[in-house]
């Protein structure tokens, strides 16, 4: 099947937009847990998601540096949520491969530039570079992902339904207080 270039959702957030937290236990951008990566994450120009992560000792492979696979991780969660955010498709990473260029040591901030490359029915290709300090640092990391469409019902078959419900009950209401119409709290 050949590869299109991606459709953005017409609902999809405007550039500018910061993207908060997805899933309050997420490991890449949750709060819940404190060695989490804490990503934060903003809509850019052109189909491009901006993320930043700062390296905490929690983060170490060898002494005073960025475990590669925690970088990775940084990696998924980002083109994730391009993935998820621009498109407002659910999709689960496939395939992700990284290239560590520069080691990242523990301080250190990566501002993670991450686009949509293309689709092909269910496969949505994405990637990203991550630079080291600036938006325009050297890159240390660069990553390319192929994320698969999934329907709602991956996660609820194979994740955890009533933490689904929760999170689900949770941004319908957030949706109703942004709206002006939580009549519970504003009656
Ligand atoms: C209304 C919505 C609004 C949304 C709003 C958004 C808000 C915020 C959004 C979001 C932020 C999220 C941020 C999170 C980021 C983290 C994401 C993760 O880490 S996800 C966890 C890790 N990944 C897994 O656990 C997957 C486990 N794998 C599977 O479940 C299956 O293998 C799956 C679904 C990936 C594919 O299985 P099949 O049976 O459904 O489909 P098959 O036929 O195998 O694959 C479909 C096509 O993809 C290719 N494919 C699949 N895996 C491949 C691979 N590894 N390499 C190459 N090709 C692969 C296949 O060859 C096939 O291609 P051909 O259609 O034949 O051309």
């Amino acid at each position: 099947m050949d590869v299109e270039p991606p459709a953005v959702h017409p609902k999809a957030p405007t550039p500018g937009t910061e993207l908060g937290i997805h899933f309050d236990e997420c490991f890449g951008c949750g709060d819940e847990f404190e060695a989490g990566l804490h990503l934060r994450s903003r809509i850019g120009e052109a189909q491009t998601v901006y993320s930043e992560f700062t390296v905490t000792a929690a983060h170490q492979g060898a002494p005073g540096l960025a475990h590669g696979g925690l970088l990775a991780c940084a990696f998924d969660e980002a083109l994730g949520s391009t993935v998820g955010n621009l498109l407002r498709r659910p999709a689960v990473t496939g395939k992700l491969e990284t290239d560590f260029r520069r080691p990242v040591p523990v301080g250190s901030t990566l501002y993670i530039e991450a686009r949509l490359d293309g689709t092909a029915g269910r496969k949505i290709y994405a990637s990203a570079d991550g630079h080291l300090d600036a938006p325009d640092g050297p890159i240390a990391v660069s990553a390319r992902a192929l994320f698969v469409a999934v329907g709602f019902e991956h996660f609820t078959t194979h994740g955890d339904p009533a933490a689904l419900k929760k999170l689900a009950d949770a941004q319908e209401k957030a949706k109703r207080v942004r709206e002006g119409r939580d009549w519970e709290i504003n009656p």
